[in-house]
């Protein structure tokens, strides 16, 4: 750039060319004074000091939850950080996030145009696309319809209160089956293998009418690839915010790409295949129902929103790649917590014993029969806080915060894990805990003290498959903690620690279990 200038520098006297640099100047900080104008009234938002090029990328580190939560005690609930050249608000604390995300939720309910969200779903996800409010408010008003009435669908089972209930119970059963097997023919497994299969499967029979078996290799090289999915769509990956790393040899990015490819190719197929197939008059799931939609045409008529087949038929990918990474990542951290705690598996497995017996499989009513199993779900989501940040968000307007001025189009992080582990809300933050969520007697929960727990963020972007995630987590749950007793490998001691991603996974490793023997029943 500068060679390019020197030619013209040339043929100017050096007062002109001192005038010339001084005016240039001068617009810059103009510009920059102008640009960075704080409305009367309002403060500017603190922060650290960021370094050109790369902002605060080396304090913000590679466990940004717990930098960022660091942060946050010397700056405060609102604090702006750098990463690469671009400006990042971070939100802590439990009034400041529901300040924005449901009293303000309008202005901070965009997502910003951040380069690795554009190879999701081809840049048309519902989660992590940069669609106007209008498009995105009619396909997540038709994607949450099209979820909620196929998971409450009546069952081929009457034993079953709905299709949900139904996909898990079976799934669970079978799940049992298969680690049962892998002991007898291998001694150990690694649980994320075998729960990411059945839960994919849950969210398969309803999106596409279809399971498949624990080893069809299609599907295991798919779903077993979501860690490499979740390092890059991760809050403050650098290739983001610096845009010379998109070209420079980076092995995550590369395996990013991969996996979105592969995952556009797996799903395309079945949508066609579903095309192809379909019958008005026999709607068989969640793919079917959309190709209904785009044929009656009759998208959200009072928003008068239009919308191309496309962006209809891909909410599809959204609900299967966000339906089976989430749970199966909770479901794999519960079994590692009981292992890690064998005195609660023991007093989980007696509370089933107690209340809904051995003879038969645990059912979606059996909920408030089982109080503590309940709590330890809510302790697993506060403790391993696997989704740290929530998707980012950004803001549609020029807004202000706790008194802090917030430009239109500046990228908010959440960080639900400074929200989960905050002394003032929590006792001991770092200890697992279930009981803190139980009444003195130990027979109920605590309403109150679980919706302080965040992990399906909060308002206008708040997850639209909380209900279905929250009964897949306890019946799995309860139907593996009825049958298994889970141990680690003698001299393997377990290893906690997680690693950073949208979604945060402990390493992958073996564990054994043994089938809770017929006396005990
Ligand atoms: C334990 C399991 C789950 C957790 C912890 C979870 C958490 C979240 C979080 C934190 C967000 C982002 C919220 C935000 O940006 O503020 C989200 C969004 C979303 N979730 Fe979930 N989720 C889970 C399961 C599911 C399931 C089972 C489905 C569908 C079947 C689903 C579908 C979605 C979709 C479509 C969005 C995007 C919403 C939007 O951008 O408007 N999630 N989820």
């Amino acid at each position: 750039m500068a060679l390019m200038i020197l030619p013209l520098i040339g043929s100017l006297s050096i007062s002109e060319g001192l005038l010339a640099i001084t005016t240039v100047c001068l617009v810059y900080l103009f510009l920059k004074r102008f640009h960075n104008k704080i409305p009367e009234g309002l403060r500017r938002l603190p922060g650290p000091k960021p370094l050109p090029i790369i902002g605060n990328v080396l304090e913000v580190g590679s466990k940004p939850y717990l930098s960022l939560t660091a942060m946050s005690k010397r700056y405060g609930d609102v604090f702006q950080i750098q990463i690469g050249t671009r400006p990042v608000v971070v939100l802590s604390g439990n009034e400041t996030v529901r300040q924005a995300l449901i009293k303000q939720g309008e202005e901070f309910a965009g997502r910003p145009d951040l380069y690795s969200f554009s190879f999701i779903n081809d840049g048309k996800s519902l989660a992590f696309s940069t669609d106007k409010a209008g498009i995105w408010r009619a396909r997540r008003k038709l994607a949450y319809s099209a979820l909620r009435s196929f998971a409450t669908l009546e069952g081929t089972d009457p034993e079953y209160s709905c299709v949900l209930e139904e996909h898990i119970c079976k799934e669970g059963k079978n799940l049992i089956q298969q680690l049962n097997t892998a002991m007898k023919v291998e001694g150990s497994f690694d649980p994320f293998r075998y729960i990411v299969v059945s839960v994919a499967n849950v969210i398969c029979g309803m999106c596409f009418g279809r399971r498949y078996d624990h080893h069809d290799q299609e599907l295991l090289s798919l779903v077993n690839l979501s860690d490499e999915f979740s390092q890059v769509a991760a809050s403050g990956n650098p290739a983001d915010f610096i845009p010379l790393l998109r070209f420079l040899p980076n092995k995550a990015m590369k395996k990013f790409l991969d996996v979105n490819d592969r995952f556009n190719a797996f799903v395309q197929k079945i949508v066609s295949e579903h095309y192809a197939t379909y019958d008005k008059d026999n709607i068989r799931d969640i793919t079917d129902s959309l190709i209904d939609h785009c044929e009656d045409r009759k998208l959200d008529e009072n928003a008068n929103v239009q919308m191309s087949d496309e962006k209809i038929v891909g909410i599809v990918n959204d609900l299967f790649g966000a339906g089976f990474d989430t749970v199966s990542t909770a479901l794999s951290w519960s079994v590692m917590y009981l292992v890690a705690n064998p005195e609660m598996q023991e007093r989980l497995y007696q509370e089933i014993k107690d209340n809904v017996g051995l003879d038969r499989t645990p059912l979606l009513s059996d909920k408030t029969k089982l109080p503590l199993l309940e709590a330890f779900i809510l302790e697993l989501f506060r403790h391993s806080s696997f989704l740290p940040f929530t998707i980012p968000h950004c803001t549609s307007k020029d807004t202000s915060l706790n008194g802090y001025f917030i430009p239109k189009d500046t990228c908010v992080f959440i960080n639900q894990w400074q929200i989960n582990h905050d002394p003032d809300l929590w006792k001991d933050p770092s200890s697992f805990n279930p009981e803190r969520f139980l009444s003195a007697d130990g027979t109920e929960v605590n309403k109150m003290e679980g919706e302080k727990v965040l992990i399906f963020g909060l308002g206008r972007r708040r997850c639209i498959g909380e209900v279905i995630a929250r009964h897949e987590v306890f019946l799995f749950l309860a139907i593996i903690i009825q049958n298994l007793h889970f141990h680690n490998l003698p001299g393997k001691p377990l290893d906690m620690t997680p690693e950073y991603g949208l979604t945060m996974k402990h390493k992958r490793c073996h564990l054994r279990a043994t089938m809770r023997a017929r006396s005990e029943q």
